[in-house]
């Protein structure tokens, strides 16, 4: 399989819709910019669908499963066996996704990438196995170049699919017990910068758990300390799910559907989105501040300002999820309000 289209041009935000919706904003009844970030959600969304009428009423969730070698290392409060459990409980209904996805009426994908204790063939759930799990990458490659192009290319396929069905904001989540990990050495390689600065509880391990998951993420850069190209990074360091991420958010950018990114994991895959191609960057919108401690170096590196903190350290998607309804308010202010001239009402002088 070829990598060619990861490469492929993104598309172009509309700046005279940009243009457009800054100056509507000015119109509405309010002094200008009281709404503070749910004006710049509205105008950012203008210029994403290319309209002046932004609307996020059509949202796709997709969320990628996947196991990880790593956490043969004890570097998770939890055991491997949950992920596949995970698959399942989403499917049925039961996981956090599951009721937000529901609630939102939002269209709900399940992908499982290959895990240990494998739920089988269930309805609701994408098969789309890679191996039961990437190899532990304290000892070797988390995968080879085969694997990393075929979890990108599940990516991009979730994209196509939310494309079919016409959507106007696409998430993606993430389940694998010990992805934080993973997403952690990968954000140090990425950012250059001591997994020390950036590890923290993932499930909830205490502080001897995070000192554990910081020697052996040490071990872990120092054996792929000659990963210099993103790619390479991914393969030594990812797990399947996570490029999965990385694929999806590129190939949205491609296709020109905005993204929202939900938290510490999510993150780490759209830095390593944007720095594959930067013109990734214009099509995500942060939705939250992770409590997981490494986030908000990801978010500053991504010059990012989320909408909300709410302690939240899930993962599945869930966070993106839960701020849906602010977007959706913000692009019904920016279409329902009257302007001063409509309503009578006298602007500044
Ligand atoms: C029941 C359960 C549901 C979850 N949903 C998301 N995660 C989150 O926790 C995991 C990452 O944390 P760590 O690196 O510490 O294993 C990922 O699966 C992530 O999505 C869950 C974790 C558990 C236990
Ligand atoms: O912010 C996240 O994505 C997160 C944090 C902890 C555990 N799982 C996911």
């Amino acid at each position: 399989m070829s990598l060619d289209w990861l490469f492929a041009p993104c598309a172009q935000p509309a700046v005279e819709q940009t243009e457009a919706a800054r100056a509507h904003q000015l119109q509405l009844t309010k002094p200008p910019g009281s709404l503070g970030q749910l004006e710049a959600i509205a105008i950012q969304l203008a210029s994403l669908q290319r309209t002046a009428q932004p609307s996020v009423d059509r949202v796709w969730i997709s969320v990628f499963a996947a196991d990880h070698g790593v956490a043969e290392e004890g570097v998770s409060a939890f055991p491997q066996a949950v992920t596949g459990e995970m698959v399942r409980n989403f499917a049925s209904g039961g996981a956090a996704i599951s009721v937000l996805a529901r609630s939102l009426d939002a269209w709900l994908e399940v992908v499982n990438l290959g895990t240990v204790n494998d739920p089988g063939e269930i309805a609701g759930v994408r098969r789309a196995i890679i191996a039961p799990s990437t190899a532990n990458f304290c000892v070797g490659a988390a995968m080879t170049e085969a694997q990393l192009d075929a979890a990108l290319e599940v990516g991009a396929q979730s994209v196509r699919a939310a494309q079919r069905a016409a959507i106007q904001l696409f998430i993606a989540g993430e389940m694998g017990i010990a992805n934080t990990t993973s997403a952690t050495a990968l954000a140090s390689a990425l950012l250059d910068e001591p997994p020390s600065c950036l590890a923290g509880a993932g499930t909830g391990l205490d502080a001897a758990g995070i000192q554990h998951k910081v020697a052996v993420l040490e071990r872990a850069l120092a054996l792929h300390a000659n990963a210099n190209s993103v790619l390479e990074q991914l393969r030594c360091l990812g797990g399947f799910e996570i490029v999965a991420l990385v694929g999806a958010y590129v190939a949205a950018a491609q296709a020109g559907i905005p993204v929202l990114v939900d938290g510490f994991i999510s993150t780490a895959a759209a830095l390593a989105a944007a720095t594959i191609q930067p013109e990734v960057r214009p099509w995500l919108l942060f939705a939250h501040r992770s409590k997981e401690h490494g986030h908000a170096r990801l978010l500053i590196a991504l010059q990012a300002e989320p909408l909300v903190d709410l302690g939240l350290r899930l993962g599945e998607a869930s966070g993106a999820a839960t701020v849906v309804p602010l977007l959706r308010l913000a692009c019904a202010l920016h279409n329902g309000m009257a302007t001063f001239e409509q309503a009578g009402v006298s602007n500044a002088d």
